[in-house]
């Protein structure tokens, strides 16, 4: 790896998707991340993530439509395979990453908040370090009823918590290898 790769901060938006709202919310998180120098991102749907790709992202945005007030199941399923297929545990492989979550929901207050929370639950589970942005908990976009689709006021929430998770994901990077050089102890 050159000197200019290893600076580079890797940001991971993985999400799940049917009928292409939450998948548009994705795009703009990337998007978010992508305008801040010194970040590439990988843009993937939550079933098509390698391991190699976890585990060398610094930071995991995960994004998933509201199902009965809580995740899909599809992204519940990538979280488990966090152990199943990768084996984060019990070394806590993914610790001191960079976490959000993004969702969309079709009616105002149903379970939009809640559906961030365990994502972002599931991420402090695993030592990961939780952060927001465009919303309290993360990006949010209501999508059916008198709010049909994704406005611009919900993608412009998307790009700042992209952009939110890369700058927050460049300022621990280098933290963390300051602390690595003064202590000769790996992370915090
Ligand atoms: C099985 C199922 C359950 C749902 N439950 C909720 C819900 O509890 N709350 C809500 O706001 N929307 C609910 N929705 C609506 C979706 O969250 C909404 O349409 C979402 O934007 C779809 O995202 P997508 O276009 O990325 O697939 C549900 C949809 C389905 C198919």
């Amino acid at each position: 790896q050159s000197a200019d790769t290893q600076e580079m901060v890797r940001v991971l938006v993985a999400y799940h998707s049917l009928s292409g709202h939450t998948e548009k919310m994705a795009d703009a998180v990337a998007q978010g991340a992508r305008a801040v120098p010194g970040t590439q991102v990988i843009l993937k749907r939550v079933g098509a993530v390698t391991s190699d790709e976890l585990f060398s992202v610094d930071a995991i945005v995960l994004g998933s439509p509201v199902y009965w007030s809580n995740m899909a199941g599809e992204v519940k399923q990538f979280i488990d395979d966090w152990q199943f297929k990768f084996g984060v545990f019990p070394e806590f492989k993914l610790k001191n990453k960079v976490g959000a979550a993004f969702v969309t929901g079709g009616q105002i207050s149903s379970g939009k908040e809640l559906t961030m929370l365990s994502i972002l639950a599931a991420m402090l589970g695993n030592y990961m370090v939780a952060v927001s942005g465009g919303g309290a908990f993360g990006a949010s976009a209501t999508t059916e009823g008198n709010s049909p689709g994704i406005d611009e006021q919900e993608l412009a929430g998307a790009r700042e918590l992209g952009g939110r998770v890369a700058e927050v994901s460049a300022a621990l990077k280098r933290g963390i290898a300051r602390h690595e050089s003064r202590t000769g102890v790996s992370g915090p």
